[in-house]
């Protein structure tokens, strides 16, 4: 008997402790969720799981459901980051918007409340086609440094292309320019000993890898990455957008898996903001001050094309670059042409894309038929039937791969850069865009994309409206991954 009250009581005070748990960490969630979540269906949802799914839910929430991606990032760049971009005042401000052109005000004043940083005129910014266009160039320009060489990539594989780098570096060293090197420790896990190594022999390169993650395996999709890609020589020449360095690039090589990439040369005071993101990211990640040269007005010609630089990173809660995206789609009075090898974007894009060709602006997506990473692609196709059925132009483009990342609005606005259209790019990595408005480079990219539309397969509305639905499921699952890519 004495055992049966004993049993019945340690039932009755394990079921009381369960259930004071169960509500004690249901109300930390709800709590939690109602002071950081801004989502109101992600919200519920989480709160519901807390409640009805006693325990379990509540560490579901703890594992999935807390941002430690933005906390991470803001703790790393608030203990190592030299935040050197001020605000503008607001009569700065009114001193500045005389001084563009009328036509980009409205997205100018948006911007600089994105990023406090002005458009700056005098510059020239020129479309690279492929590593076959692009890399002689940037490798000659190393070459000929003077004085020093900022490099940032994401991957740097050390094949036919990534040689090319390494010698113009021995010559870049050999004319005494110092040179910096920072390269994401997970993007080019593959090859960064290697490249260390030949580093480690030229005494004037400094080469550092962007936060090695804490545990041995390198997995791709690892979060806090910086996915910029920089180079800058003695302060004068820069190369901006969104091409690693691979052999993969140099198509006229017919490498295995060939891959289509754009990326920018660009001359005139831009160069300068280019510099700020370097600076920071070296002292970030090599906890090094360093003053690489400035741009120099006097020594160079000026040129038409206003720009600004914008960085993004998980550390910040604005968004800047999808915000900037949202700008431009909001902004577009007759044409929208967006080129990006990875398109899973949120609602909150699709649905401005949406709006943008309801209310009659011609809008052209041009995307890789197939991707090297399928949940992108399949998640991404489960949204192509809603934009067809406004109207939006999707064109698939065929072998091999493009890489390209562009945007370019009424042939007169063009946003470039590392940035790919998903929420991986916009909230997850550090990366950075530039916002050009210029006639003459909208121009190149829009040539250059009426060259791939011509190239590529328009999709229909019928072919994506009514899909078999074993492929409707698998992509509607994978769209699920949206937060996550
Ligand atoms: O992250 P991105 O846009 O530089 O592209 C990376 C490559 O596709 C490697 O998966």
């Amino acid at each position: 008997m004495e055992l049966l009250r004993e049993i019945l009581h340690f039932i009755f005070y394990s079921y009381t402790m369960a259930v004071v748990f169960h509500i004690g960490l249901a109300v930390c969630v709800t709590v939690h969720v109602l002071l950081y979540k801004t989502n109101v269906y992600s919200s519920i949802g989480w709160i519901g799981l807390a409640w009805f799914s006693p325990v379990f839910g509540g560490i579901i929430y703890i594992i999935f459901g807390i941002n430690r991606i933005r906390m991470k990032a803001a703790e790393l760049k608030e203990n190592n980051g030299k935040a050197s971009f001020k605000m503008v005042s607001e009569k700065e401000l009114k001193e500045y918007l005389k001084t563009i052109p009328d036509y980009i005000v409205p997205l100018a004043r948006l911007g600089l409340h994105v990023h406090p940083v002005r458009e700056v005129s005098g510059n020239n910014i020129e479309l690279l086609i492929n590593g076959d266009q692009a890399y002689p160039e940037m490798a000659g320009a190393i070459s000929k440094a003077k004085k020093d060489v900022l490099l940032s990539s994401y991957i740097f594989d050390y094949d036919n292309a990534g040689k090319i780098f390494v010698d113009a570096i021995k010559k870049a060293c050999s004319n005494g320019a110092k040179i910096y090197i920072l390269i994401d420790a997970v993007g080019n896990s593959k090859y960064n000993s290697k490249l260390g190594r030949i580093f480690k022999k030229l005494k004037n390169v400094n080469f550092v890898k962007f936060l090695p993650p804490n545990i041995p395996i390198s997995l791709p999709f690892i979060n806090l990455r910086t996915h910029r890609k920089i180079l800058i020589v003695d302060g004068n020449t820069a190369f901006f957008g969104g091409m690693n360095i691979r052999g993969k690039c140099m198509l006229k090589d017919n490498p295995k898996n060939p891959t289509r990439d754009i990326t920018f040369k660009v001359s005139g005071p831009v160069i300068d903001q280019i510099r700020e993101i370097f600076v920071e990211d070296w002292y970030f990640s090599a906890k090094q001050n360093i003053r690489p040269s400035y741009y120099d007005e006097k020594a160079n010609p000026s040129f038409a094309a206003y720009a600004r630089v914008i960085p993004d990173g998980p550390e910040s809660e604005e968004e800047k670059i999808m915000t900037v995206c949202l700008a431009g789609l909001n902004y577009a009075n007759k044409k929208i042409n967006i080129i990006t090898p990875y398109f899973l974007p949120t609602e909150i894009i699709l649905k401005a894309i949406e709006m943008a060709a309801m209310r009659g602006v011609e809008v052209n997506i041009i995307l890789p038929r197939s991707s090297n990473h399928k949940i992108i692609e399949w998640g991404g196709e489960a949204n192509y039937a809603r934009l067809l059925k406004h109207n939006v132009n999707i064109y698939l483009t065929g072998a091999p791969f493009d890489h390209s990342k562009a945007m370019t609005v009424d042939g007169v606005w063009s946003f470039i850069g590392s940035s790919n259209w998903d929420e991986r790019s916009f909230k997850l990595n550090f990366e950075a865009n530039m916002e050009v408005v210029c006639y003459k480079l909208a121009k190149q990219i829009d040539d250059y994309l009426k060259d791939r539309i011509n190239n590529a397969e328009k999709i229909k509305f019928t072919d994506y409206d009514k899909m078999p639905l074993l492929r409707k499921l698998r992509n509607n699952a994978c769209r699920l991954a949206t937060p996550y890519f």
